[in-house]
């Protein structure tokens, strides 16, 4: 079984960090016990051919030690490249020549969870806003076509390289280096960049990203930045073996939405990531946003500002319209345990006229009339959903997840 280098290990939270914990549901032992539970390693098999035992020779574990994730089944039985597999610490992956062809690829098992709920058709074009360094968007582009959007060069770079180790250059359209809340398909791109003469022919066979108006990818994923305190892994590297936050100057270096301010800072980046990806999709089309925070200012808030509040602005005729919208309705305190599937509920709507006690523009509001729907309208098939499992359990939440669709 995997090695438990974390359990019993102390982690002694600095003030930022306990300060910061106050925005999440967590308590400060909470979120220690969380730290110091079993350190976890999963691994993706893309080919879904290959046996457990071939895959355990080829990783030198026991095939015992291989256990394929119980909660990502069900993505896996609609898309066979979404298998997830739980490792020990000792597996041999880079050294494998499955890591060479791209075969297995390191992921934290709730990544799929959220490429899962999109489940785009094979003909679908899926945008991903912060993309890098591209672990969903490689899940991606074994599903269907990708265009990926992210701001940190060297990030985009990993994203490419992961890209073309597994041979996925044909699916993936551009990876775009553009800020996520205004990108309409400009910023430099990424996948052209250096290649040879053979490449280049081949890439011109791909459909370029043409500039565009918005409405025009079936799908979109935003995997916001976040205050990544979910992210175990992570914020375990910071802390010596003692569990002493020598690394404390790093690690607010690596946490800069530790204090009260940068957190509006950082909730005010998401929300505008979320509508600009909401802008970007089509009608009928499905949007997945996701963090790796468990702060509900980061997600649930988010959610319920953007359904409120996104593509009101004056002369935006791409209103959201869903002013009724009920607040998530999942208590904090009430993770569910794995996925729920989407409820289909839908939100109800107000007349465009009177959206948000504001007067609307006429002509926007007669073409809302005719349409009969108060405008675009957000259908919510899950209000608020937990991805992963509860926190007692092995597999636990790292992802919160909310499907926003929209329809016609
Ligand atoms: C949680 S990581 C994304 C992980 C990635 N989706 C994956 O599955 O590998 C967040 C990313 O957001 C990017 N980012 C931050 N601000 C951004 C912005 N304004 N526009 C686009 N990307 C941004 C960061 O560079 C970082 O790569």
């Amino acid at each position: 079984m995997a090695q438990d280098d974390s359990a019993g290990r102390s982690f002694d939270l600095p003030e930022a960090f306990l300060d910061y914990l106050t925005s999440t549901p967590y308590s400060a032992e909470e979120y220690h016990a969380l730290l110091q539970s079993p350190e976890e390693r999963y691994v993706r098999i893309r080919d879904p051919t290959l046996s457990l035992a071939t895959i355990a020779q080829r990783l030198q574990v026991d095939v015992t030690e291989l256990v394929e994730v119980s909660w990502t089944k069900r993505f896996a039985q609609r898309h066979p490249t979404l298998r997830v597999f739980r490792i020990p610490e000792t597996a041999a992956v880079r050294q494998s020549d499955l890591y060479d062809s791209g075969d297995v690829f390191g992921v934290d098992a709730s990544s799929i969870a959220c490429v899962g709920a999109l489940d785009p058709e094979p003909c679908d074009h899926v945008l991903e806003i912060c993309c890098a360094p591209g672990t969903k968007l490689c899940c991606l582009a074994d599903l269907c076509t990708v265009t990926g959007v992210d701001i940190n060069r060297q990030r985009l770079t990993v994203a490419r390289s992961q890209v073309k180790r597994c041979k996925l250059s044909n699916s993936v359209k551009g990876l775009w280096l553009a800020d996520g809340r205004s990108w309409a398909g400009d910023g430099q791109e990424l996948m052209s960049e250096g290649l040879t003469p053979r490449d280049r022919k081949q890439t011109r066979k791909r459909p370029k990203v043409e500039a565009f108006a918005p409405d025009v990818f079936d799908g979109v994923l935003v995997d916001a930045e976040c205050a990544h305190d979910g992210s175990l892994k992570h914020i375990r590297k910071f802390f010596d073996e003692r569990g002493k936050t020598s690394k404390l100057q790093s690690l607010e270096e690596h946490m800069p939405w530790l204090s009260e301010a940068k957190r509006t800072e950082l909730a005010q980046l998401q929300f505008e990531l979320l509508c600009r990806g909401f802008q970007l999709l089509k009608e009928g089309g499905k949007l997945i946003y996701c963090t790796c925070s468990f702060s509900e200012a980061q997600n649930e808030e988010v959610i319920r500002r953007f359904l409120v509040n996104a593509g009101a602005g004056a002369g935006d005729e791409r209103h959201v319209d869903c002013a009724g919208a009920e607040a998530p309705a999942k208590p904090r305190s009430a993770v569910s345990p794995g996925l729920r599937p989407p409820t289909g509920h839908r939100v109800p709507l107000r007349p465009a006229a009177q959206r948000h006690g504001r007067p609307v523009h006429r002509a926007a509001a007669e073409r809302a009339r005719r349409r009969g729907s108060g405008g675009g309208m957000v259908r919510r098939t899950d209000s608020s959903w937990w991805m992963g499992r509860n926190k007692t359990q092995r597999e636990r939440l790292i992802l919160v997840g909310t499907l926003i669709s929209r329809i016609p």
